[in-house]
């Protein structure tokens, strides 16, 4: 995993940018996909072309996804991280700061692609942007772990279509484990959901 984690291409300017403009176009296909009202005859059309597409970006392919520049807190670098990766169509993407006091936070608004129960959040999409927001609060305090346990409460359903916030800090350090909690606020700032974190960091090799 180390090898894979330095064994990097980083990507830097208009490398970096016309590679999120690509995802942000993929994300923008994506949702067209699930809502559009095609005809059958069209959707396999569309698909043919989408097909020769898949084709053009196969034509050079990097062994693992790039990382970009290091940002101040070393987090931004993750480019194609699923939660956060502007490379990643996957990713909403959802955009955190850190404060000073190693609060983590963003707003977000999450279309339909990201559906569970009709009109409302999948809980595994929400516990995925908990493990993110949970983990950099960890790395927050200055040492990155791998989660351990991640405990979800979900208070109400989390609606789609409209700004959501997302929040986290690390309550305490005990050794390897550092524990975090935080929550996703509805528009109304009432909790959705509730989670817990602890995460585990590597262990240091004698003359590591
Ligand atoms: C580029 C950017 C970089 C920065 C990025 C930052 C932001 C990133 C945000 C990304 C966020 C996304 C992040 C992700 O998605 S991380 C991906 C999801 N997580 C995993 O895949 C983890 C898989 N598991 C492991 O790798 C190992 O099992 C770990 C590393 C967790 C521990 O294996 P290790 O061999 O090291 O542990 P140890 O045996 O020496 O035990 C040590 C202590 O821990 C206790 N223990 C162990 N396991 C558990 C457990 N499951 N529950 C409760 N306790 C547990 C154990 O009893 C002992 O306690 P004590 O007896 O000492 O009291």
């Amino acid at each position: 995993m180390r090898e894979a984690f330095v064994d990097r291409d980083i990507l830097t300017g208009d490398d970096e940018a016309g590679m999120a403009a690509l995802a942000a176009e993929v994300r923008a296909l994506t949702e067209a996909v699930v809502r559009t009202g095609v005809a059958s005859a069209e959707a396999a059309s569309v698909a043919a072309e989408v097909a020769a597409l898949t084709a053009r970006l196969k034509a050079t392919r990097r062994v693992h996804p790039p990382y970009g520049t290091v940002g101040e807190s070393g987090m931004e670098r993750q480019i194609a991280n699923p939660v956060t990766g502007h490379l990643n169509p996957i990713a909403p993407p959802v955009d955190f700061k850190v404060s000073e006091e190693g609060i983590v936070r963003a707003e977000f608004t999450l279309p339909t692609v990201y559906e569970g129960p009709p009109t409302f959040v999948h809980g595994g999409v929400s516990a995925m942007i908990m493990d993110q927001v949970l983990g950099m609060a960890a790395a927050a305090t200055g040492t990155a772990g791998m989660t351990a346990t991640l405990e979800t409460r979900y208070r109400r359903p989390t609606p789609l279509g409209v700004p959501l916030t997302v929040e986290a800090k690390a309550s305490r350090v005990e050794g390897r484990k550092i524990y975090a909690d935080g929550t996703i606020c509805g528009p109304d700032g009432r909790v959705t959901v509730e989670a817990s974190a602890m995460f585990i960091a590597p262990q240091t090799r004698p003359g590591a």
